[in-house]
């Protein structure tokens, strides 16, 4: 293997784009790449994103609607009791003073109510009537307490989860639009790779095989095939990015071969199926390699490649720094926010390179985080950010490219 990459870069690019810079190109690439909005039933919708602002289509609660189980009445007491009025049906209105209806929680308020008296507040006279006194505060929701008609619940770009599916539902949406979550692929290259059993003989665990899909399930995609490992031939490569890009991956991420070593396929790949690189080569470190390109479809459109370095760490450096942007422009969701950590510690940088370093949750950078490594990833919740010609001490606060954990996952 030789150091030098690839040198087909896109316009403009003479040299590894700033990791920034890199970050943007990857999320216009995304939100260029994305797919029209598809309408789905609402209980279809859980993991895609609003492609339209969640606006009320009522006032909402729609009608006045009791919120205790009591006695609606007019007039003063003790009333007359006129009927009742459960959940799901519309009641007449109260004429008369000194008369009420029996009312449950949820359903419609009758009008000319003046209050209601809770069960457990009222009391029968001898004659039947009901007695009681009334809390001073109201126990009814009033039409548009919770939002008014055509009011913004939420943008566009809000990702759908049950919390947004059931407010969608009271705003009563049969369907919603949405754009779905990226369809992907993942090839893994390597012919030292082992799928099963104990690495040794010169031969490693494919270990981005069977992980990197569940990243991508957690950055938004929808995870598709894991294809290889693939021979190390340009023509196995050709054809097993041609196969993914027939399957229809609206994304494929490639492990291994970025460089430009004997057996690294993935640039002559790229160069025999017609695509634009978009980045080639970042500015950080660990996983410089890293690359993001536009290929033609046979039969028309393209898809996105994102060749993620073969040294696992590195590959989910690339993941997050590009993959993470690309997948949120794909869903029409905004570029994923890096919020800011505390360091407990110092903190080195890599010269002109961006740093990332995986650090824990009290911001201390984890140990066994060499390039090649997986193991100090397993104690992190992410990568802090040293820029170029930095470096951090304890105390500082630095951006962090969180890895994707589902709530209960943060070590
Ligand atoms: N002379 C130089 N050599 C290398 C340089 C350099 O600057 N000069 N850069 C290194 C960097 S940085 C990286 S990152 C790697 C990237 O190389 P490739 O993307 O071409 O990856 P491979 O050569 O295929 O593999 C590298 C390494 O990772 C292991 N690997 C690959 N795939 C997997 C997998 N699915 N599971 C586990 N391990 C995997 C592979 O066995 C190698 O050890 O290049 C450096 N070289
Ligand atoms: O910088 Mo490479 O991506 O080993 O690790």
């Amino acid at each position: 293997m030789t150091a030098q990459p690839s040198t087909a870069n896109p316009p403009g690019q003479t040299g590894p784009l700033p990791w920034a810079r890199a970050r943007a190109a990857a999320y216009a690439a995304g939100v260029e790449a994305a797919a029209p909005p598809v309408e789905v039933p609402l209980a279809d919708a859980d993991g895609a994103t609003l492609a339209n602002p969640l606006l009320t289509r009522t006032d909402l609660p729609a009608f006045p609607t009791s919120s205790v189980d009591g006695y609606a009445v007019r007039g003063d007491g003790p009333w007359r009791v006129v009927g009742r009025v459960l959940a799901g049906t519309m009641p007449k209105p109260l004429t008369e003073d000194g008369t009420c209806v029996e009312i449950a929680t949820g359903a419609a308020v009758p009008e000319g109510t003046a209050a209601i008296v809770r069960t457990e507040d009222a009391d029968r006279t001898q004659d039947g009537r009901v007695s009681g006194v009334p809390r001073g505060m109201p126990e009814w929701r009033e039409p548009g307490e919770e939002a008014r008609l055509g009011e913004q619940l939420l943008p566009a770009g809000t990702p759908v989860n049950p919390a947004v599916i059931g407010l969608a539902a009271s705003c009563g949406y049969d369907t919603l639009a949405v754009r779905a979550a990226p369809t992907t692929a993942v090839l893994v290259f390597g012919d030292e790779l082992l799928t099963a059993g104990l690495p040794g003989d010169g031969r490693v665990r494919d270990s981005l095989g069977p992980s990197v899909p569940a990243w991508l399930r957690r950055l938004g995609a929808a995870a598709g095939p894991v294809l290889g490992p693939v021979e190390d031939t340009l023509d196995a490569h050709v054809e097993a990015l041609n196969r993914a890009l027939t399957g229809g991956a609206e994304l494929i991420c490639t492990t291994g071969g970025t460089m430009s070593g004997p057996v690294d396929h993935l640039h002559p790949a790229l160069a025999q199926l017609g695509a634009r690189y978009l980045v080639n080569t970042v500015e950080v470190r660990p996983g410089f390699p890293m690359l993001l390109a536009s290929v033609p479809r046979p039969g028309g459109g393209t898809a996105l490649v994102a060749g993620l370095p073969g040294n696992p760490q590195s590959a989910i450096v690339a993941l997050v720094s590009l993959v993470a942007p690309a997948v949120a422009g794909m869903s029409g969701r905004p570029m994923p926010p890096l919020p800011n950590i505390r360091l407990t510690g110092p903190v080195g940088g890599r010269g002109g390179y961006t740093h990332l370093v995986l650090v824990d949750a009290d911001g201390v950078a984890v140990s066994h985080a060499a390039s090649s490594m997986l193991r100090g990833m397993a104690g992190a919740v992410g990568f802090a950010v040293i820029p170029p010609n930095g470096q951090a001490s304890a105390g500082d606060e630095v951006p962090l490219v969180p890895l994707p954990l589902l709530a209960g996952e943060r070590p």
